[in-house]
């Protein structure tokens, strides 16, 4: 993606701040294909939780799945873009590494709120 904004400095103030960490939510979600299906999945998963009518405690467990899911999926882009930084795209073992773990990171993740999402949804569903 090509910037026009060409700032390195420190941000001046919190509206430059917000501008640039929105930017970080609009490249990731145009680049990764996987941060957008843990989205639409976390949508689905909301109207289905109203639907069912979800007490509070309900609720903070499936806020801070979702949160953990969609904050390590935001880590992993992370840093899979610094890897590239840093390798320039060549073939590293240790590039591999990194990115391998990192995807081996949001894959746990991801199966762990799989199996909270059994335990929230399943008695209410059955
Ligand atoms: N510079 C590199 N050196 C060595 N292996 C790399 C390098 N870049 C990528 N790879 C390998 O290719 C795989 C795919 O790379 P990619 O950047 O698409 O990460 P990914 O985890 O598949 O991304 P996503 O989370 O978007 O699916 C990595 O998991 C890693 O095994």
């Amino acid at each position: 993606m090509a910037y026009s904004d060409k700032q390195t400095d420190k941000n001046r103030n919190f509206k430059e701040a917000l501008y640039h960490a929105l930017a970080g939510w609009k490249v990731a979600l145009v680049e990764e294909r996987n941060l957008k299906i843990h989205l639409v999945i976390s949508v689905l998963v909301i109207a289905l939780a109203t639907f069912l009518g979800f007490n509070q405690m309900e609720w903070l467990v499936l806020i801070m799945t979702i949160a953990a899911v969609v904050g390590l999926e935001m880590l992993n882009t992370l840093i899979e873009n610094l890897v590239d930084l840093v390798t320039e795209k060549q073939f590293h073992p240790l590039a591999k590494k990194v990115k391998d773990v990192a995807a081996g990171l949001v894959l746990f993740a991801s199966l762990v709120a799989v199996i909270i999402g059994i335990i929230l949804f399943l008695p209410k569903l059955v």
